[in-house]
């Protein structure tokens, strides 16, 4: 079994749980924030930078590596560990995703997804065959499944179909995929509506995956929708096995999500805004390029210990990010890296002393969510 689940700790109040999961490339402790390496990097961040900040699984993107550099290429390299220098583990998305935000640009048979890249237009097939064999050349400890994701709204028949798709590709994914030191995890999809969802479920968990995502969340649906159906699924997966609700999330995304049982998240958020100059704080979000920080000699968060807020200001990183410097983004990177790491240890004591629910009330308290 390349990768499992070994739950430590249930908290005494909610489905939050303590775990340890195994990987070829290390165990990894659970309830884990995954920083996204779309492009074989974490933006602006060496794997050293990434470990730092409290980095231990990272994700990269089957769609993106495939049409950049060639995932034949990583595999000559000795994989994507090997290639971009992470000897943690690593997780890749099957590109199920990525295809479909192509929008216009794709088109879906029972096959797979015709599409154009979105670096020169050039026409390509994904087939759920097609992609195992990417994901194994690159060789990542985690590699999930070619799924159909539903978009937010969309009719109950959109998501009916799209789930029996999801079922249908996530069999022939199983058949050809035989890379004895990657786990292939199922995803779960349904849309919005909680009796497609268990469904699909019952339907992917009767294929025994070691570990799920649970797919077609966080694609526009308002928070509490998702944490509805967090609430209906979650009791219908087994204990055992990891859950990973994908493209999650926010600082509040997280809590809700782990209270709710969910043990993996990966978000472009926190690495995303920082590149744009926005920064978590305990207050908060800050702008940090906003021009009321040019004289502000503070750091960009008083209470946080990370390498930026120790030795930078905000006139400072306004300065650089103002000037087009590099630094600036760099130290916007790693503090909300670090912030968001520093959020999943909080919220690992919190479960370990069983006050998750107070720890959401005191964290919700200053933190406000505009
Ligand atoms: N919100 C998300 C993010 C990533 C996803 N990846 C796959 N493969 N499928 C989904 O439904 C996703 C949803
Ligand atoms: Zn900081």
């Amino acid at each position: 079994m390349p990768v499992k689940i070994t739950v430590e700790k249930e908290e005494k109040y909610t489905r939050a749980r303590l775990g340890k999961l195994s990987t070829p490339h290390g165990e990894v402790e659970t309830p884990i924030f995954m920083p996204v390496g779309t492009q074989a990097t974490v933006k602006t961040m060496t794997p050293e930078e990434v470990h730092q900040t409290g980095g231990r699984l990272i994700l990269s993107n089957t769609y993106h590596l495939y049409l950049r550099p060639g995932h034949d290429l990583v595999r000559e390299a000795g994989g994507l560990h090997k290639f971009m220098n992470w000897h943690g583990p690593i997780l890749t998305d099957s590109g199920g995703f990525q295809v479909f935000s192509l929008g216009p640009l794709r088109t879906i048979t029972e096959e797979g997804v015709t599409f154009r890249s979105h670096i020169d237009g050039s026409k390509h097939l994904f087939t759920p065959e097609k992609v195992m064999e990417i994901e194994q050349a690159l060789g990542a400890d985690i590699a999930m499944a070619f799924d159909e994701c539903a978009p937010y709204p969309c009719d109950k028949e959109y998501a009916i179909a799209a789930l029996e798709r999801t079922t249908r590709w996530a069999e022939r994914c199983k058949k050809v995929h035989n890379r004895k030191d990657q786990a292939l995890f199922g995803i779960i999809q349904g849309g919005v509506f909680n009796d497609l969802r268990e469904r699909s479920a019952k339907e992917l968990l009767a294929m025994d995956f070691p570990g799920y995502g649970i797919g077609g969340l966080s694609v526009g649906e308002p928070k509490d929708l998702m944490y509805d159906v967090l609430d209906h699924l979650i009791p219908l997966m087994p204990k055992d096995k990891p859950r990973y609700l994908m493209g999650v999330g926010s600082p509040d995304c997280l809590i809700e999500g782990v209270i709710r049982g969910v043990d993996m998240f990966d978000c472009v958020l926190p690495t995303r805004i920082a590149r744009n100059g926005t920064v978590f704080t305990h207050k908060g979000k800050l702008t940090v390029r906003n021009a009321e920080f040019a004289r502000d000699f503070r750091p960009m968060d008083e209470q946080c210990d990370c390498y930026a807020c120790q030795n930078y200001s905000r006139a400072y990183i306004r300065h650089l990010i103002k000037a087009d410097e590099i630094l600036g983004i760099r130290l916007t990177t790693i503090h909300n890296l670090h912030f968001i790491q520093q959020l999943m240890e909080n919220i690992k004591d919190a479960i370990r002393q069983d006050r998750l629910l107070q720890y959401r009330q005191e964290f919700l308290q200053h933190f406000n969510l505009g």
